[in-house]
């Protein structure tokens, strides 16, 4: 069962940033761009006042106490990096914004005047550190966003959200940086997007960023999977930038120039969540209908199958035999993964949704064997 939210009200702030640029068209993704970390004051302000002559960026962020997963690495310049922030505002005009991690940062970021915080995903996994920022912004009315947590654990991520918001924080929004896992794939973090849609679906108001920048860890991956977060109805894109990003002292492979910034944004499409045309709207009722139908007779068909696994388990019962038969399974998946891929279906999903199934089968018959009480149990 899903607990219910614990959330008062979440005000959409986002969508007023579009104001700070060029861009303001009402569905262009809001752009959040500058060094992964502040290193020198010059540093700073040239990537920020670059990113601003583009003419495409919303806010500007810095790291200026970083987490880093070994000592001994760059930790980071401290306060004296919110200086060069300010000023970076103030020769731009853009907002500024930066990642929080304790509650001597919120103080030190909000006197220097920061106007928008975040908080990373090495601290939104401890829901004692959340807390602890959480009570340090009681009264104070800033906008926060909040990183997913390393681990993909979307629970951990709407508690942080709930944490500020039991706090009185009303301006929030998600970043969408990916998860660790142990085994490496393409990207430096798994995206695991069906996370982010899960959040959108569970939390329709907060607005979701994502970050691909940390996702990809490489920046040639850095337009692909923008695209894909945009397909996917993110509201923005919070993209890692610096004058000489192979020089960088933190992050150097995800990091690009602000120009080549600028050309990524320029190939983007952004697409609408809807469209007004009536000839759309017609067709895709038309095909909905027919999806409708199919996954009637899906869930028919499924249904009919969990029912002969029952009857199944119930005869194995009868003569003592197991439920789990490898060998069958094993047919099972060879043979339906080839018919998918001879109709399309790629042998990922095939083997994923059979897995599933077979799970569904063996839980039937667990439950046939032992009597459960609770049909439901996870036994
Ligand atoms: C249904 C059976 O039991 C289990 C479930 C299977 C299935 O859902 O297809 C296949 C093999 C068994 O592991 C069976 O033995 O046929």
């Amino acid at each position: 069962m899903k607990k219910e939210l614990q959330l008062e009200s979440i005000k959409k702030w986002l969508p007023a940033l579009r104001k700070t640029s060029e861009v303001t068209q009402s569905n262009h993704p809001i752009i959040i761009s500058g060094p992964c970390s502040a290193e020198t004051e010059s540093q700073t302000i040239t990537t920020c006042k670059q990113l601003a002559a583009t003419g495409k960026v919303h806010a500007l962020r810095a790291g200026i106490w970083k987490p880093r997963t070994r000592p001994g690495q760059f930790e980071g310049v401290g306060d004296i990096g919110l200086e060069w922030m300010v000023n970076a505002r103030k020769e731009t005009g853009l907002p500024i914004t930066t990642e929080v991690a304790t509650a001597a940062h919120v103080e030190a970021s909000l006197k220097a005047g920061v106007d928008i915080l975040w908080i990373g995903a090495r601290t939104t996994v401890n829901p004692f550190s959340v807390q602890e920022i959480a009570d340090s912004l009681k009264g104070v009315d800033i906008p926060v966003m909040v990183k997913n947590p390393v681990n993909p654990d979307l629970e951990l991520w709407i508690g942080a959200v709930e944490r500020l918001s039991k706090a009185g924080i009303t301006k929030m929004a998600a970043i969408h940086r990916g998860f660790s896992s142990f085994e490496k794939g393409p990207f430096r973090n798994a995206p695991m997007w069906e996370l982010a849609i899960d959040l959108k679906t569970r939390i329709p108001e907060l607005d979701i960023i994502c970050d691909p920048s940390h996702i990809t860890g490489a920046r040639d991956l850095i337009s692909f999977v923008s695209q894909k977060a945009l397909d996917l109805d993110m509201v923005g894109l919070m993209i890692e930038s610096h004058i000489t990003p192979d020089a960088a002292w933190s992050d150097a492979k995800q990091q690009v120039t602000p120009t080549a910034l600028s050309k990524i944004l320029d190939a983007l499409i952004v697409r609408t969540a809807s469209s007004d045309s009536k000839s759309f709207k017609d067709t895709l009722v038309a095909l909905r209908e027919q999806i409708d139908q199919l996954d009637d007779d899906i869930m028919h068909k499924l249904s009919a199958r969990m029912k002969i696994s029952e009857k199944i388990g119930q005869y194995k019962k009868e003569n003592g035999v197991t439920i789990l038969q490898v060998n069958r399974w094993e047919e099972i998946i060879n043979t339906r993964v080839a018919m998918g891929l001879a109709m399309g279906i790629s042998e990922d999903f095939s083997k994923e949704f059979l897995k599933l199934v077979h799970q569904e089968s063996i839980q039937i018959q667990t439950n046939v064997m032992n009597d459960a009480l609770d049909k439901h149990a996870n036994v």
